[in-house]
């Protein structure tokens, strides 16, 4: 039988509300012990054993969590008694969380992240189903060597991939780019593809050592953006800014200056796009050889800063950066 760790850090999935039927709750409420008890049909797909490592709603993820919960997955899948493991999340920056660990889980065992939409409280609540899920493709040794993934509504979603569409729908993720890595149906899982960019094991991103990870802000674009935000963000100790940018990463013409001086003063400055889907390609519209900006590619802003956190870590040199951004 295979052993898998649940390390448990809030959201929806452990969400409580007065009634059954109301769209008002709070995130991070019951603990592992209870969720786990809410799916006893764990026991007949692995030995599960349960760890809170916060609770917390997602919008509260931190640097400090990211670290703590990198270091114990680190840990847990080094062990031989360890064969998989699962991470419960809140579904608004699982995205984030998840391409985290894709890049500095040093591991091929099975990682998978699982969340829910409903409350643990509400009438057809989708946790148990997504824990009991989740539970089956970390146990699945086909499932290894894929990267960190996430498993939600029957579907297997790629860390690099995935990102939230709805506030509220049950059906919220999507991996627009790339399609899905799988499907799991009551713990069924079926595979169709492997991640194509290096991940995991073939990372070359490391925590060791690292107390803490440079400041990167996410800059949002629109009609008269004020360029005054960027110029406060380098003022503040930003070591790393993503532009969140109009279409093709583009900005008005008053924040490319503030992006100029910015890059000027050493920040790195990555241009993604605020749209859903696609690539933001480099020397497209806006000259990023001119600029010294860097394209992030596929990766959307939240997604563009976890890299660009990690790169700077390593170097604070575009051009490194860009092949980076080519790499992961
Ligand atoms: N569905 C959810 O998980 C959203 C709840 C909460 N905001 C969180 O991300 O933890």
């Amino acid at each position: 039988e295979q052993n898998i760790s649940i390390l448990a850090t809030g959201g929806t999935i452990a969400g409580s509300a007065e009634t059954q039927t109301q769209a008002g709750y709070t995130s991070g409420q019951v603990g592992v012990e209870t969720l786990l008890a809410a799916v006893p049909q764990l026991k007949d797909l692995a030995n599960v054993s349960g760890e809170q490592v916060a609770n917390v709603g997602s919008q509260d993820m931190s640097d400090e969590i990211w670290l703590q919960l990198a270091a114990r997955v680190n840990e847990l899948a080094a062990s031989r008694k360890v064969d998989g493991i699962v991470i419960t999340h809140g579904t608004d920056t699982i995205e984030e969380t998840a391409y985290f660990l894709h890049l500095v889980v040093d591991s091929d065992k099975p990682v998978v992240l699982t969340a829910a939409m409903r409350p643990s409280t509400a009438l057809s609540a989708d946790g148990p189903l997504n824990i009991y899920n989740a539970v089956a493709v970390a146990a699945d040794e086909d499932a290894s060597g894929r990267g960190v993934l996430v498993v939600v509504n029957d579907d297997i979603h790629g860390a690099r991939a995935l990102t939230k569409t709805n506030p509220t729908d049950v059906q919220t993720f999507q991996s627009p780019e790339h399609g899905l890595i799988g499907t799991s149906l009551y713990g069924v899982n079926t595979f169709f593809r492997t991640p194509y960019r290096a991940h995991t094991e073939d990372s070359e991103f490391s925590l060791k050592g690292v107390k803490a990870l440079p400041r990167v802000d996410v800059m949002y674009m629109h009609a008269s953006f004020s360029p005054d935000l960027i110029d406060s963000a380098v003022a503040n100790g930003a070591r790393g800014l993503v532009i969140a940018g109009v279409g093709n990463g583009n900005m008005t013409a008053a924040a490319q200056e503030a992006v100029r001086r910015a890059v000027k003063s050493g920040v790195v400055v990555v241009r993604s796009s605020r749209v859903y889907s696609g690539s933001t390609g480099r020397n497209v519209e806006a000259n990023d050889d001119e600029l010294g900006t860097v394209a992030s590619g596929e990766l959307n802003p939240a997604k563009a800063r976890v890299l660009l956190k990690l790169a700077l870590l390593k170097t604070s040199d575009a051009g490194e950066i860009q092949e980076l951004f080519y790499q992961y």
